[in-house]
């Protein structure tokens, strides 16, 4: 798991830390450790650091250690840092999402001897059959065209872990559509994500003798963005660290917790960093944005967190910017004069290093038209996307990389790539059979290495070659087999991304010859020379009449897209919002409105 060859990696992004004292009070901490900082302040960069560290020193093979985080995108930016360290997954080195997480290295070992209501081997429902279930349990429920959304079921389903208590009837129609709909779901043999960290937490909370096997595994839990990770995943942390002798080491920011509708928790990391047996650590440089981007995001925020640039005397550009015409407007705008001005204004910067963040993929739509129609390439991360970031599809999009050219410099690592193929087993593979697979795979990619290929024809040669095996093999795979199909039809004659070759295929996770388009949430963790923010209308960020809680994570989404930001923030509005008869008059976003005056007054 640990590679000496690449540790002078390590050493020289270690010794980056000791300008820091709180990023070296982190990095030499003995016990528990949570670290509480503000976006760019180098928290993910001293978790990896850290975990690396422990791992040399403090943990024997074959014990590890297991870093979780929330989302895929986050998992994957973890996996990319610690490869360049050395560190790669294994069978005793976790890097994934909590839900992976509860699903293989607890429900997969544990689930069955622990007697839990659901069929083993485990068979996860694909994001096609979870839809037909929700709704047809919903509309047999309460009739069609019910008030109940999907959203508030998997909220309540996520953040009442007590089925017996108050909590979980005092939402009565949602505890009874999350019966059914989980009935059914066990009908058909399945269980969903949520079912995951549910399930997870079960067995952790009910069975004693689990804490001691993932102890042994795992001693050591690092975990990034905790305040997105809700309320089950922090009982099961709090069980298996005060209560299972595991060491924890957790970093986060309740600023940036956006997740408050899937029912994630800010104030969890709080609690967890009060603790007398937690060593806290506070970090206050952000070492990402200019100075100016770092006192406007927290004037935006409306607290003052006393951050500080790195470089004071890095120039930012702050716009505000008018666009009477709308959304598409707004993209016409950013397309023929921001970009273009962006890219000529500093030698070297490309499109990735562009950003355009928007609410939703409505937004996308009108952003990918404009973007296209200007001949950018562009990397679209929403819910519109021809296919959703899974493990697989983004293993794949690794594979091709490394194919279009990334074997000569090692970037990917091959054996990363095969350790990741690996660990989509599920099923455990010997030594010989996991050499096989191995050598198998490595044979593939060696013959499919060309860069001049229709990335169709690799994908297609990839899933004949060795990957529908695996998906035959492995029903827990269903969902991200979904994505891939889906990813195979997008690519197919005809399909939106007919035209797409391995080498830009091989770019869709962030490429310097791509613009970024992606929501607000899924900006998360990322940091772009240039943000482009548009829909910043009353109507939109934040919607009308939203409570206040819901007016609070609003503005902090409004936070998080700005400080992904190093040098410029264009922030694009209209005055108005389209709305179901037609365009609604509201005025600009409220945060805008609040951010200018803060800025003029303090005097910029
Ligand atoms: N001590 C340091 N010296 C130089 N650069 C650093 C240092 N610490 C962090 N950085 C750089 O600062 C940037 C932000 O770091 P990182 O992504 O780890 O921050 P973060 O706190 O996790 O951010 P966010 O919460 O916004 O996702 C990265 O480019 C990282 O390499």
């Amino acid at each position: 798991m640990w590679s000496r060859s690449v540790s002078t990696a390590y050493l020289a992004q270690a010794a980056e830390l000791a300008g820091n004292p709180g990023q070296l009070a982190a990095y030499n901490s003995q016990g528990h450790c949570v670290v509480l900082a503000g976006p760019g302040s180098g928290k993910t960069k001293t978790l990896v650091l850290k975990l690396a560290r422990i791992l040399a020193e403090d943990v024997q093979a074959p014990r590890g250690a297991a870093c979780i985080t929330y989302s895929h995108e986050c998992a994957r930016e973890l996996n990319r840092r610690l490869e360049v360290l050395g560190l790669r997954e294994t069978p005793n080195l976790f890097i994934g999402t909590v839900h992976g997480f509860c699903l293989r290295h607890l429900l997969m070992p544990y689930g069955r001897l622990a007697d839990l209501p659901i069929q083993f081997p485990l068979s996860v429902a694909s994001q096609r059959v979870r839809n037909r279930l929700i709704r047809q349990s919903g509309d047999r429920l309460f009739g069609p065209n019910h008030p109940y959304k999907e959203i508030d079921l998997g909220r309540h389903r996520r953040s009442v872990l007590n089925r017996n208590s108050v909590d979980w009837r005092s939402e009565e129609e949602l505890a009874a559509w999350a019966e059914a709909y989980e009935a059914a779901l066990r009908q058909e043999g399945l269980i969903d994500y949520d079912d995951m960290v549910i399930f997870g937490h079960r067995l952790i909370a009910e069975h004693d003798w689990v804490l001691p096997l993932v102890q042994a595994k795992f001693p050591v839990l690092a975990i990034d963005e905790y305040q997105d990770l809700g309320v089950a995943l922090h009982c099961i942390v709090k069980r298996l660290v005060f209560e299972g002798g595991v060491r924890l080491f957790a970093v986060g920011d309740a600023d940036q917790s956006i997740y408050g509708f899937t029912g994630a928790d800010g104030s969890l990391l709080m609690e967890l960093a009060a603790r007398e047996d937690i060593e806290p650590v506070r970090l206050q440089m952000n070492y990402r944005s200019c100075a100016g981007i770092v006192s406007a995001s927290e004037m935006a925020l409306g607290e003052i967190r006393g951050y500080r640039a790195n470089d004071p005397t890095r120039q930012a550009t702050i716009e505000f910017v008018p666009r009477p015409g709308g959304l598409s407007d707004q993209a016409a705008h950013a397309v023929a004069q921001i970009i273009p001005a962006a890219l000529a204004s500093k030698p070297g910067r490309t499109l990735g290093d562009i950003a355009i963040l928007y609410k939703d993929y409505r937004a996308g739509d009108v952003m990918t038209e404009a973007v296209a129609a200007g001949g950018f390439d562009y990397i679209r991360v929403d819910n519109s996307a021809p296919y959703r970031k899974v493990a697989l599809t983004s293993w794949v999009e690794d594979c091709a990389s490394w194919c279009a050219g990334g074997w000569r410099i090692g970037r990917p690592q091959l054996r990363g790539l095969i350790d990741r193929y690996l660990a989509f087993y599920r099923a455990n593979l010997d030594d010989a059979q996991a050499r096989r697979e191995g050598q198998e795979l490595t044979a593939l990619l060696w013959r499919l290495r060309n860069d001049q290929q229709p990335a169709r024809d690799f994908v297609a040669s990839l899933r004949d070659g060795i990957v529908d095996r695996l998906l035959a093999a492995e029903l827990v795979l269903a969902d991200q087999k979904e994505q891939l199909d889906r990813m195979t039809e997008a690519l197919a004659e005809g399909g939106v991304l007919a035209k797409l070759d391995i080498t830009s295929l091989g770019g869709r996770d962030g490429s310097p010859d791509h613009l970024n388009l992606l929501t607000l949430h899924s900006a998360k963790g990322c940091e772009y020379d240039v943000v482009i923010m548009v829909g910043l209308d009353l109507g939109n960020l934040p919607w009308l009449n939203e409570s206040p809680e819901k007016l609070r994570e609003s503005r902090r989404l409004f936070y998080v897209g700005l400080t992904r930001a190093r040098d410029e923030v264009h922030m694009l509005y209209s005055g108005y919002v389209e709305g179901r008869y037609g365009p609604m008059y509201r005025g600009r976003s409220p945060f805008l409105n609040e951010l200018e005056q803060r800025m003029r007054a303090a005097g910029f």
